[in-house]
């Protein structure tokens, strides 16, 4: 299937046009990397077109695959970028899903175990949600590899694995992981945090969670559940908590293969391309011009793009 002879997307360039976008939709979920900021550089005209849809009582929530931060961390970063109002309940990480999920899925008994291949933020959910990190930013994970370190010994009363984006990726943390990956026939569940490959920071393109999780998954040949976009049990929860009505909600975006297609999968009324991240025009026009299987193509593409959310404020006004 090509663009020929199945949806178009439509640039938003016109006043008219980002009009039509606000008023049609009651409720906005907004990916953060590349949609909101890169790292801690606020992405021009966003902070504006937000205080904007507070003005016509618009609700939204952010949902980001980034698991490094737990929700208080990103208060905390939204306040300082600017933001006024944006409170816990707000935010989505996939730290925080990765802890409901092992609590409202898995069933994991609060005050287990749970090792950790990944920053703060996964602890920091873990321990909110009663539960006992360990490994993780454990100091001792910093030292050099040695097969005999007391570490890697196995604790049986581990009853669970979370990995997701770390900056501190070592041999002595993936051995210890593929340690409990293996652990009781595989019997212990694997979730990983996000499926993205990498992810734009301030002139960088950098590698993301999925890249740690997917390695993970290869060497210890196991799938992992994935807690984040495009999950659509993630999405039940957002809509759950936030009483949006679908109908009248749109996803905004910077990454086809998990934010658009959480929009399209999870039957959304419309979501929304931003070019200001990791998706360049050169990429999303080949995209649209390749040959995909029609499903795969359908739930990845948006229905509209524009260069930035940013921008709509200034076609607005
Ligand atoms: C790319 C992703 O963050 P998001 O764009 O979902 O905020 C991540 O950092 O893995
Ligand atoms: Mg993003």
């Amino acid at each position: 299937m090509t663009v020929s002879e199945s949806i178009i997307p439509t640039e938003i360039t016109s006043k008219e046009q980002a009009q039509k976008l606000i008023d049609e939709h009651d409720n906005f979920l907004f990916d953060c990397d590349g949609v909101i900021w890169l790292d801690e550089k606020l992405i021009p005209g966003v902070l504006q077109t937000i205080e904007y849809l507070n003005s016509k009582n618009k609700r939204y929530v952010f949902v980001t695959n980034n698991s490094s931060k737990s929700r208080q961390d990103y208060v905390e970063k939204f306040e300082r970028l600017g933001f006024k109002g944006i409170t816990k309940d707000m935010i989505y990480p996939t730290c925080y899903a990765a802890a409901f999920n092992l609590k409202e899925h898995l069933k994991v008994p609060e005050g287990s175990k749970i090792w950790v291949l990944g920053d703060s933020g996964i602890e920091d959910e873990l321990r909110e949600a009663k539960y006992i990190p360990v490994g993780g930013t454990d100091p001792r994970l910093n030292e050099p590899f040695d097969p005999h370190h007391e570490l890697l010994k196995v604790d049986p009363d581990v009853r669970a694995v979370v990995v997701g984006s770390t900056k501190d990726f070592n041999y002595m943390r993936i051995a210890l992981t593929l340690q409990y990956l293996l652990h009781d026939n595989k019997g212990i569940p694997f979730v990983g945090a996000n499926i993205d490959r990498s992810y734009p920071s301030d002139g960088l393109i950098l590698p993301a969670g999925g890249s740690v999780v997917n390695y993970m998954q290869y060497t210890a040949d196991r799938d992992f559940i994935n807690v984040g976009k495009p999950s659509t049990t993630l999405l039940d929860v957002i809509l759950e908590h936030s009483k949006f009505e679908k109908e009248k909600t749109i996803m905004v975006g910077d990454t086809l293969y998990t934010d658009i297609k959480f929009g399209i999968d999870g039957q959304l009324a419309n979501s929304l391309l931003v070019l200001s991240g990791g998706t360049t025009k050169r990429y999303f026009d080949s995209f649209l011009t390749t040959s995909y299987k029609e499903e795969e193509t359908r739930s990845m593409t948006p229905l509209c793009y524009i260069e930035s959310f940013g921008d709509i404020i200034d076609l607005i006004n």
